[in-house]
């Protein structure tokens, strides 16, 4: 799987580091078409969404700006509270820019459609959505996303960013947590 030591914790390899960067790159060509040269705000969700963020963002040839925002849903466990708190706000002011909000997955959609109100409500040009992930039957609420990596099957997944209890983040790949390691 990997030569570090993950012990019986994962499960399986979902998505390799090849994959996800032959996807990410597909997915840079797209948004660099769609802006046209146009400058876009990316918007990272802390502090899932780091691992998309640099390497996307290191695939783009339009004009970027970067700034970042922390939200929490989840706490510790693996599912989502549904109350969704600012911990960091972004510095930059939204009047007139092109949005692009960075995330790492959709999971039950909460997250991102309550992110979705609060940017709208600060007068963007645009504003839209690249995920790496999205989980679409555990979707409890219709986001509309722009940008998908990859639609993946309900489990709980870990690595490139994706945490569970704060582990596991920086793999380089995304595997399948065993569920015995959270009770499931
Ligand atoms: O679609 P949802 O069910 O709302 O879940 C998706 C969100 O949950 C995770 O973040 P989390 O709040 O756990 O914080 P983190 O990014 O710091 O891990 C993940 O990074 C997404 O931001
Ligand atoms: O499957 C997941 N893994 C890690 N964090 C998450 N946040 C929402 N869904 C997930
Ligand atoms: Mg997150």
């Amino acid at each position: 799987m990997d030569d570090r030591d993950m012990g019986t914790d994962l499960e399986k390899v979902l998505l390799s580091q090849e994959q996800i960067e032959t996807r990410l790159t597909e997915m840079a060509a797209e948004i660099d078409a769609d802006y046209a040269g146009r400058e876009v705000l990316l918007v990272g969700v802390l502090r899932g969404a780091v691992m998309v963020m640099a390497d996307l963002s290191r695939k783009l040839h339009s004009p970027v700006q970067m700034d970042w925002m922390a939200v929490s849903s989840y706490g510790s466990g693996t599912k989502s509270s549904g109350v969704v708190r600012i911990i960091k706000d972004l510095d930059t002011d939204l009047t007139g820019r092109d949005v692009l909000i960075v995330e790492d997955i959709i999971d039950s959609g909460l997250t991102l459609s309550w992110l979705l109100g609060n940017l709208r409500s600060r007068g963007p040009a645009s504003v839209e959505i690249a995920t790496l992930l999205r989980k679409p039957e555990a979707s409890k609420v219709a986001v509309d996303v722009r940008y998908v990596g990859f639609e993946i099957p309900p489990e709980f997944v870990v690595g490139y960013g994706l945490d569970y209890a704060e582990k596991y983040r920086h793999l380089p790949f995304v595997g399948t947590l065993a569920p015995h390691v959270y009770g499931g």
